[in-house]
């Protein structure tokens, strides 16, 4: 099981304007966070920070719970596939490896490959695939890193709803034991998927993040469950009221 993140925040200033409020945020270990809210109000900037791509203001700590560092521990997926077009499917997958001169583990991608539903496609291009086999690709990718940690960002937005709702459930069930934060702007998919649902609305002195209520059931929520179903109607009305 990986472990809990506990982040602490200054305010996030980009462009001169606060984006993110001060805040303090747990992300359970070995669960699914989902990250909801407005357009602009600061889901990826948070991801970004966690993820090491924004820089860290003084005052700031991401602490793994076990004492460990969170450098390098860290999986990201995001909207686009950000599949090379010249290398094959598993060479895609072991493209982490690559980037990092170690040595390729061709029998794991190919465990993985055949986990998302590819098995048989490990030379395809991507150009030769669908886009939800690209996305499948791209997670199998994520996984490949195998890291305690995963971010997402809209992972599953760019496909159509039908392949969303089995790449929805693939995911639940390939990052169990994770702790995942995942950034999406559909209701149903939070619903589905997380432990654990923010929504992050737009303030003063930048975003705040509330905790919202979720069905006592655990994930993989069924998409037809009465109780999902009446979630997902709150959730579209505390996201209309904080855009
Ligand atoms: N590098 C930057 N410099 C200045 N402003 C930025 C920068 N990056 C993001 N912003 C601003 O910060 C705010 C939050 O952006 P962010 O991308 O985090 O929002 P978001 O909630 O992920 O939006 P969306 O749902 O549309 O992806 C936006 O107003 C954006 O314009």
């Amino acid at each position: 099981m990986a472990p809990a993140l506990s982040v602490s925040l200054p305010v996030i200033r980009l462009g001169g304007r606060p984006v993110l409020g001060a805040c303090e945020l747990r992300f359970s270990g070995g669960e699914v966070t989902a990250l909801l809210g407005p357009s602009g109000v600061g889901k990826s900037t948070l991801l970004r920070l966690l993820a090491g791509l924004l820089p860290l203001p003084p005052g700031a700590s991401l602490m793994p719970e076990d004492g460990a560092p969170l450098v390098r521990r860290i999986a990201w997926m995001g909207q686009q596939d950000l599949l090379m077009p010249w290398l094959d499917l598993r060479g895609n997958v072991m493209l982490g490896a690559r980037l990092r001169g170690e040595p390729p583990d061709p029998a794991r991608a190919d465990a993985l490959i055949a986990a998302v539903g590819l098995a048989g496609r490990e030379k395809a291009r991507p150009a030769e695939l669908s886009g939800g086999m690209r996305q499948r690709a791209a997670l199998a990718r994520t996984l490949m890193e195998d890291r305690p940690f995963v971010l997402m960002d809209e992972p599953f937005s760019a496909v159509d709803a039908p392949t969303r709702h089995r790449l929805q459930g693939l995911a639940a069930g390939l990052l169990a034991g994770r702790t995942v934060l995942l950034v999406t702007h559909d209701p149903l998919e939070a619903l589905r998927m997380a432990h654990r649902i923010l929504v992050l609305r737009p303030g003063p002195a930048g975003a705040v993040a509330e905790e919202l209520p979720l069905p006592a059931s655990p994930p993989l929520r069924a998409a037809t469950d009465p109780e999902v179903l009446a979630a997902q109607a709150a959730l579209l009305d505390r996201l209309a009221e904080a855009a």
